[in-house]
């Protein structure tokens, strides 16, 4: 059994012992092969409709479209239409519905029906009565989607790395002499530098209850070895070495995303695999953004890379590619044990409603039938690069722009020019790295990015220059 297995199960035991092991006593909404069966029942399409535009092109009342531009710098001055009545049509380029799910028919009418037979469902938390069948249904659909053997739902993405994060900082807690980790049995976490701010505060809870020792490690730096191991004089090989009291010695876990939100770049996932193969670390990667939007049947970056099992920790939203809301920690069922035991906000916070379960499956099942919509994201990325010679390699595009108000400005002639896009500032990026930060989703269209491309093209330099004002000219 694997070093960090062999901890889980022993906090287990620990737990087991002090009565604190908790677990969910789902309640029966409908009979659970009605659930099953819905999801053959669940509409499909082999193309793009209509209502797939919904989710990008959005309306905005002019007083709102105005008070957004006065917080805009104004370099040319430029006059705004003084009607109040009348309302902006916007492209939204800065969503995370990269499928186009949240405007399917399967999934507004999966919500509507949940909610016309059971309201919201019972409100509480999971432990208490919010866990029903329903909430089941999902959790095994996601175990299926990330190839793992169990997984459990939490309010949000946000909750789900916080509550990952102090059921790992618990394991040191319970397996330390009286409770109390002394330095050289802490948990030495790894974290990317552009890590999301839920993994980030996560990581400060635990160093707030001394738990963990954490090394932020430069942006997709896997060099991160040769200093650390000097900090605790580790050497090669496993690191997770019990001490002649069974108490925790100083073990490791690296945290990553495995699609960086604002940069769109992706972790080093075969190298992260391959020392972790090396040096036996824990090894959790949030794929809030590669969720059904990499790999053949949507499992997310780990799934192109076939290394399910080599990742511990796979961790999600439902409010991006699946277009609804929730978060979710996919892991073995031992882990789930544990983050449902001492994941504090999987445990004080009120469960998904019902109706936003049942959108989140059916989503999951059109993402699965109607494939054509992962390639049409990609085809957009492909688009993209074809007019403007980035070479991005995800739907995520960080427009590098530089000092706050250049990025503001550029807000602002997008926003100007029918562009739903917002300026990234200091502190969700460095200063000086502020930027424009666009979203591609299978519900744009080609004719969309050319027509984002020649406006952008007005306030940034692309290398193929001279081809963007060509297309400007035609449009
Ligand atoms: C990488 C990453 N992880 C987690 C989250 C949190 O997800 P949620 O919006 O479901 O709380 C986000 C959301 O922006 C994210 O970008």
């Amino acid at each position: 059994m694997a070093l960090w297995d062999q901890w889980v199960e022993a906090a287990l035991v620990k737990l087991a012992s002090k009565n604190l092991l908790r677990s969910t006593r789902p309640i029966s909404l409908t009979p659970a092969a009605a659930l099953h069966f819905a999801a053959d029942e669940v509409e499909t399409f082999d193309g793009p409709r209509q209502w797939d535009r919904s989710s990008v092109e959005v309306e905005m009342d002019e007083r709102a479209f105005r008070e957004w531009l006065s917080e805009l710098p104004d370099p040319g001055g430029e006059s705004i239409a003084k009607d109040e009545n009348v309302s902006r049509k916007l492209l939204l380029f800065s969503g995370n519905d990269y499928l186009g799910l949240s405007s399917h028919p399967a999934v507004r009418k999966a919500a509507a029906k949940a909610a016309q037979e059971h309201g919201m469902g019972p409100r509480g938390s999971a432990l208490i009565c919010g866990y029903s069948n329903y909430h089941m249904l999902l959790e095994a659909s996601l175990a299926e989607l990330k190839n793992k053997e169990d997984c459990l739902l939490c309010p949000t993405g946000f909750a789900a790395n916080v509550a990952f994060m102090s059921a790992l900082g618990s394991i040191c807690s319970l397996l330390a002499v009286g409770g109390r980790p002394s330095k050289d049995q802490k948990i030495a976490i790894f974290s990317d530098a552009f890590n999301h701010a839920s993994i980030i505060d996560g990581i400060r809870l635990v160093e707030r209850q001394q738990e963990a020792e954490v090394f932020v490690y430069q942006h997709r730096d896997m060099e991160i070895w040769v200093p650390i191991s000097r900090v605790f004089n580790f050497s090669a090989g496993p690191i997770l070495v019990p001490n002649q009291t069974g108490t925790v010695s100083v073990v490791q876990a690296v945290y990553a995303a495995s699609l960086f939100s604002m940069d769109g770049d992706f972790a080093p996932i075969g190298d992260l695999v391959e020392l972790r193969k090396k040096h036996g670390f824990l090894l959790a990667i949030d794929d809030a953004h590669s969720t059904l939007v990499c790999g053949e049947n949507g499992g997310g970056l780990l799934e192109v890379y076939g290394c399910e099992s080599d990742v511990d920790i796979c961790i999600g939203t439902l409010s991006k590619a699946v277009g609804c809301l929730g978060g979710f920690v996919a892991c073995s069922n031992k882990w789930k044990q544990l983050i449902q035991s001492r994941g504090r906000s999987f445990i004080f916070s009120t469960s998904l409603p019902v109706p936003i379960v049942a959108a989140s499956h059916a989503s999951l099942v059109v993402a699965r039938k109607e494939k054509w919509r992962r390639t049409a994201i990609w085809s957009r990325v492909d688009d993209f690069n074809a007019l403007t010679r980035l070479n991005i390699t995800s739907p995520i595009i960080s427009l590098v722009i530089g000092s706050e108000k250049e990025a503001l400005c550029a807000s602002r002639h997008m926003l100007e020019s029918g562009f739903h896009i917002t300026a990234i500032r200091p502190p969700t990026v460095p200063p000086n790295s502020c930027r424009l930060r666009i979203t591609l989703s299978a519900a744009h269209t080609s004719e969309d990015i050319k027509k984002l491309v020649a406006a952008l093209s007005l306030c940034f330099v692309f290398p193929a220059a001279d081809q963007n004002a060509q297309i400007a000219s035609k449009l």
